[in-house]
């Protein structure tokens, strides 16, 4: 496997595994009938995380029973390594559905460092929260606690029980923070340069195809509660997925990506290629003539095919049978794009995390060839991409778990949010096109933002 994206030996090869002593973590989970999910995520003091996946799991949890974090090109490796010392030693008294599970994701680039603005995001971060809430697809719903030993698990359960049964349930109550100003990373003129500069490499042969990205920092007039924000946006966007993950210090990243990275339970794997994108129409007869244009267009059949035979070579390699669904139309609120659903079943025994190294990025947010477009992306643009359009999930102790790409993201960090979008860049495309979907794809949260 091709492993050698952005700076690799800027940042150190390290990995790290940081639990309070003992190092044998007992969890216990107890069933509610309603509680606040915000009421675990309302305060910044600790690490803080939230994931729903458009299946129905959602997970809301706070504080570190473990952390996992880890730098340079092996470092996908490196966090299955700690977690599989920790989870070994875990106990679960409770349901399966909410059993501890690690949460985070790692940087886009292999030589990431975390230099503001991702101040506390290192190139591959996990927690397995102290406590956290679960809904499963049923809508049942449990909270869980994690300790050192059995008495402190308990202790842990009774408080965030009691905590969170008395609050109110979370609203989607309200509207954005108002903004002051807003700064771009890149102006139309350097767009135009960039893409012409993209164009240039696709024709002398060096690049079939490119994702390039912007970002554009906003200054609110007051901080963001981003929990809030992530549950007005599930009215919104409620076929995508809601992150949030937040360090002591630093920033806090979210966003409500549409793109599945992977998601494999024992054998079975999901995926799919997300690529290719037109605006939505005014009307319903406007809105169905783009998407046929779409599904016609060769320029966004070839930009989409790339993605789709890079996700099955990759997976071909893992997987002993593997099935390529339609390509159709995927419509959101704001834009739609083509789609075409992958799914496998694994030769071995093979963790969720060897998938996520295998497919990230895959061509629908990096490129081809992918260290031509690695490297393209380094040198051309203006801002560094942190965690953006990388793998964010969880994983478990058998090595199940989900992945999303992180699109449709922001980092806030004080009164200021940086938004990232991007779009593929193949022979013929034309740079202001790219721009007004670029700017279509800031929409789901700078929408958010804006006072109504
Ligand atoms: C890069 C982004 O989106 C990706 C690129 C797309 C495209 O080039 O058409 C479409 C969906 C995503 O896979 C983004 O949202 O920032």
């Amino acid at each position: 496997m091709e492993r050698t994206s952005g700076g690799r030996g800027l940042a150190a090869e390290s990995a790290s595994v940081e639990h309070e002593e003992p190092i044998d973590l007992v969890s216990c989970s107890r069933d509610v009938t309603d509680v606040s999910f915000g009421a675990i995520v309302d305060t910044d003091d600790e690490p803080r995380i939230l994931w729903t996946a458009p299946n129905g799991l959602e997970i809301a949890g706070r504080g570190v029973a473990a952390r996992f974090t880890a730098a340079g090109p092996n470092r996908f490796e490196r966090i299955r390594t700690s977690a599989d010392r920790v989870f070994d030693a875990l106990e679960h008294d409770g349901p399966p559905v909410a059993r501890p599970r690690a949460f985070g994701g790692f940087s886009f680039h292999d030589g990431h460092a975390p230099n503001p603005p991702w101040t506390g995001f290192d190139a591959a971060s996990f927690v397995v929260p102290r406590a956290f809430v679960t809904r499963d697809d049923t809508g049942g719903i449990w909270v869980t606690a994690v300790g050192n030993g059995p008495d402190d698990a308990y202790d842990r359960l009774d408080h965030w029980h009691e905590r969170l049964t008395s609050g109110p349930a979370m609203r989607a109550s309200g509207s954005g923070p108002g903004v002051t100003s807003t700064r771009r990373s890149t102006s139309p003129e350097e767009w135009n340069e960039q893409i012409e500069s993209a164009l240039g490499r696709i024709e002398d042969g060096r690049l079939t195809k490119v994702v390039l990205a912007q970002a554009l920092s906003i200054d609110l007039e007051s901080s963001v509660d981003v929990p809030t924000m992530l549950e007005r946006l599930r009215r919104q966007y409620p076929n995508c997925y809601r992150f949030l993950v937040s360090h002591e210090t630093g920033g806090t990243f979210f966003g409500a990506p549409p793109e599945q990275l992977v998601s494999k339970r024992d054998d079975r794997v999901e995926t799919e290629a997300l690529a290719g994108s037109v605006a939505r129409g005014e009307t319903p007869e406007s809105d169905d003539e783009l998407a046929t244009r779409m599904l016609a267009d060769e320029k966004l059949e070839r930009e989409h095919e790339l993605v789709v035979e890079a996700i099955r070579d990759q997976l071909e390699a893992l997987a002993c049978e593997l099935a390529i669904g339609d390509r159709r139309v995927r419509k959101l609120n704001t834009i739609q794009h083509l789609r075409t659903p992958l799914s496998a079943t694994l030769a071995g025994d093979h963790h969720v995390l060897e998938l996520v190294e295998a497919l990230h990025p895959t061509p629908a947010v990096g490129g081809v060839p992918p260290t031509n477009a690695w490297e393209t992306i380094r040198q051309t643009e203006a801002f560094d991409r942190g965690w953006y359009a990388a793998p964010i999930g969880w994983f478990d102790a058998d090595g199940n778990g989900e992945f999303a790409v992180a699109l449709r993201s922001a980092l806030a960090v004080d009164d200021t949010v940086t938004l990232f979008a991007g779009n593929g860049i193949v022979a013929d495309s034309d740079p202001a096109e790219e721009w007004t979907e670029v700017q279509l794809k800031f929409r789901p949260i700078l929408d958010e933002l804006k006072t109504r």
